[in-house]
């Protein structure tokens, strides 16, 4: 299979050279600083399910200069979304079928509008992994999972490829037949997670310590539950509870990507996944007020 991977960071670089590792036929697409840096170290994955390095990743800075693929990951962040299209047009209007694994939901919309139905996947990943400062990947999870599958029915055969793809290589990657629910599922969970840990600066264990305010994640769990609801999905309160059950059961220090962000002091997804929930809100006349307290206790911080 023929990969393009939009995102070297800590998803992309990771997911990609698991392929690699299968045997697939991978091109990271980057940025000059990102070029320069995997040219001196090359990608290596420290992992909790194994260590794995390409010394000589295949890189490149010029689009124009990949062919053809079949399927290009997509692994930015929202707030990086719109400087990635003209690339992503470049592969579709060649056949590429485009896998984003952004957390959120607007992007999907988006991309569908700017690249036409037929080219959007949809696609997820639970996992904790991060860039340390060689910008080697620190995968730090038990998991590393990959969810995909297809939104229009022109992506079922790359869906089946890609599954099995992924059955060869060191992740556990599934197909599933209900992408859209399982993406409303996961923004559901996100959104109550990263904005509770990241508007009080504390870990999950931290947060349960006050019962006031760990309700607030659950206040915006069912917040999602009702947008997912307003939107054709149906989340239950069943998808509720298991997600607050997570919370209630992550270890002390277990935290989110977008609190990790904040520690660091990068830019924060706040607009993308809170700010987005808030959109789609309006779109169906539905207020969000705990999301909307949250969304501007994080602001703040978004560093922009
Ligand atoms: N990290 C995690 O544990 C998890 C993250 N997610 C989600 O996955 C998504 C990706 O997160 P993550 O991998 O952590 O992010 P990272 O910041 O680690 O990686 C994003 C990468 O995108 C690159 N990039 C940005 N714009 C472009 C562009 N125009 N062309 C090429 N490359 C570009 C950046 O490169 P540059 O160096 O040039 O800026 C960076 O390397 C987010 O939506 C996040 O919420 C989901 C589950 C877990
Ligand atoms: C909750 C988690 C770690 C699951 O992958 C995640 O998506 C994030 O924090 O961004």
């Amino acid at each position: 299979m023929k990969i393009v991977v939009i995102g070297a960071g800590a998803l992309g670089a990771y997911f990609g050279a698991r392929w690699e590792e299968a045997g697939h036929d991978v091109t990271f697409y980057v940025r000059e600083r990102r070029a320069a840096q995997l040219k001196e170290h090359g990608i290596l994955l420290h992992s909790t399910q194994g260590d794995y390095e390409i010394k000589q990743p295949r890189v490149t800075t010029d689009i124009t200069s990949i062919e053809k693929a079949d399927l290009v990951l997509l692994a930015v962040k929202g707030y990086h979304l719109s400087g990635t299209l003209d690339q992503l047009k470049h592969l579709t209007n060649k056949g590429a079928k485009v896998l984003p694994i952004l957390n959120g939901m607007e992007h999907i919309s988006i991309l569908q509008k700017e690249l036409g139905e037929s080219a959007i996947m949809g696609g997820l990943s639970y996992i904790i992994a991060t860039l340390d400062d060689k910008g080697h990947v620190v995968h730090s999870s038990p998991f590393h999972d990959l969810v995909f599958g297809a939104l229009h029915q022109s992506q079922q055969a790359i869906a089946e490829e890609l599954a099995l793809a992924c059955s060869q290589a060191n992740m556990d990657g599934r197909q599933s037949p209900s992408i859209l629910e399982d993406l409303w599922s996961k923004y559901m969970f996100i959104n109550a997670f990263s904005g509770i840990t990241t508007a009080t600066d504390l870990p999950i264990g931290a947060v349960r310590e006050h019962p006031e305010t760990f309700h607030l994640a659950r206040m915006v769990l069912e917040e999602m539950k009702d947008l997912a609801n307003k939107h054709g999905i149906s989340l239950t309160d069943t998808h509720v509870d298991k997600a607050f059950g997570n919370l209630e059961n992550f270890g002390y220090e277990s935290t989110s990507s977008m609190h990790q962000d904040r520690r660091k002091g990068l830019t924060l997804e706040v607009e993308h996944l809170h700010g987005g929930a808030l959109r789609l809100g309006d779109a169906v006349g539905l207020a969000m007020p705990y999301t909307e307290s949250i969304y501007g206790m994080i602001k703040p911080f978004e560093r922009a």
